[in-house]
């Protein structure tokens, strides 16, 4: 498992980090939001034949494209294999860039520097790396760990509301899976005034207890997924529109509805179900789903990981705190589920 490290100040921990490595040059990868507003935090730091490349930012540019032009930009810049690759960035860039470094001569080291509060509490731990493919989320990728992570709140103060709320519905969905008393301790009414530092710290030391104990998603590792088989679904089809959703706000709508099929397949009660439903319509509100949007969304589910052959696997809870998988769902019960939601009266 990687170091993780919680920076106070992003440019002293990093050029400590840095002086314990040898390399033989440093490519640092930015999207065109961290290039503004995240490396000037950092850029004093690197030595003069640092090689710079940034991205366009954004789901929709998680894709093979964006590695080839990555490896065009590491193959220009003549990178040989004790080259070290550095992400600034959110989830996209990380899980892309981590990719790329993995695969480049057959890997070579990299480093993250996560900069939004998703990716801080969510890929900052367990080395899934990879890209979308023909629509589908994280399709092609690799298990590898990053050399070290730097968690440094400094970056959050970049991000506008809408990020923060996307990485809070990960806080929320730790508290579900595995510490009921975490999930009772947010304060869903005032969520933005939260003091993060020892969310993150907490949802980390989560996601890392579950990832050490199942690294490559055997078993336990899909408690982790709770949420994303319909969440994911959601994402993927609203990617290119104008409904467009980020990561969280997908999930938040795919946490109510596996809720509910927890309520109608497991032990999940429905005092419970309401806690659940009614703390997510508090941060994240309700979404506009319509008839024709239902077999598009299933048939995403249908290319979920979790599924085994023909069969869609969920990850459900039993109760808050708790949660199950290998659950064997049926079309017909995701489509209640959907029902359920868009039934769901909200003011
Ligand atoms: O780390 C994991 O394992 C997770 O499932 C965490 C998820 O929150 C995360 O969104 C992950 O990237 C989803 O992976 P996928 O295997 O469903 O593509």
């Amino acid at each position: 498992m990687n170091s993780i490290i919680f920076s106070e100040n992003a440019s002293v921990d990093l050029t400590a980090v840095l002086s314990g490595i040898k390399y033989s040059s440093i490519f640092i990868l930015t999207d065109e939001n961290t290039k503004e507003h995240c490396l000037p935090i950092v850029e004093e730091v690197f030595p003069s034949n640092s090689i710079f490349y940034s991205i366009d930012p954004g789901e929709k540019n998680k894709t093979i494209a964006t590695c080839m032009k990555i490896w065009a930009a590491m193959t220009e810049a003549q990178l040989d294999r004790k080259a070290l690759f550095l992400n600034i960035g959110g989830g996209v860039l990380g899980d892309m860039g981590g990719f790329c470094a993995s695969i480049y001569k057959r890997g070579i080291r990299f480093i993250n520097m996560p900069t939004t509060l998703l990716s801080q509490v969510d890929a900052s731990v367990g080395g899934k790396l990879g890209v979308d493919f023909e629509g589908l989320k994280n399709h092609l990728g690799v298990f590898n760990e990053p050399e070290t992570v730097i968690v440094a709140s400094q970056f959050l103060k970049t991000l506008p509301e809408k990020e923060i709320r996307s990485g809070y519905a990960e806080i929320i969905k730790h508290g579900l899976i595995r510490d009921k008393q975490y999930f009772e301790s947010l304060d869903f009414d005032h969520w933005q005034d939260s003091y993060w530092a020892p969310l993150i710290h907490h949802s980390v030391e989560i996601k890392k207890s579950v990832v050490e104990a199942d690294p490559k998603e055997a078993g336990l590792r899909k408690i982790l997924n709770f949420g994303h088989t319909i969440g994911h679904a959601f994402e993927t089809y609203f990617l290119d529109g104008p409904r467009h959703l980020l990561h969280g706000e997908a999930i938040a709508v795919g946490m109510i509805c596996e809720a509910w099929l927890s309520h109608k397949k497991l032990d999940l009660s429905m005092a419970e179900l309401k806690q659940i439903q009614d703390a997510f319509l508090k941060v994240y509100g309700k979404i506009e789903i319509q008839e024709s949007d239902l077999a598009p969304v299933l048939d995403f589910c249908l290319q979920d990981k979790k599924n085994e052959g023909k069969e869609l696997m969920f990850s459900l809870l039993s109760s808050i705190g708790d949660c199950t998988y290998n659950i064997p769902v049926t079309r017909q019960e995701i489509l209640e589920a959907i029902h359920y939601y868009q039934n769901i009266s909200h003011t």
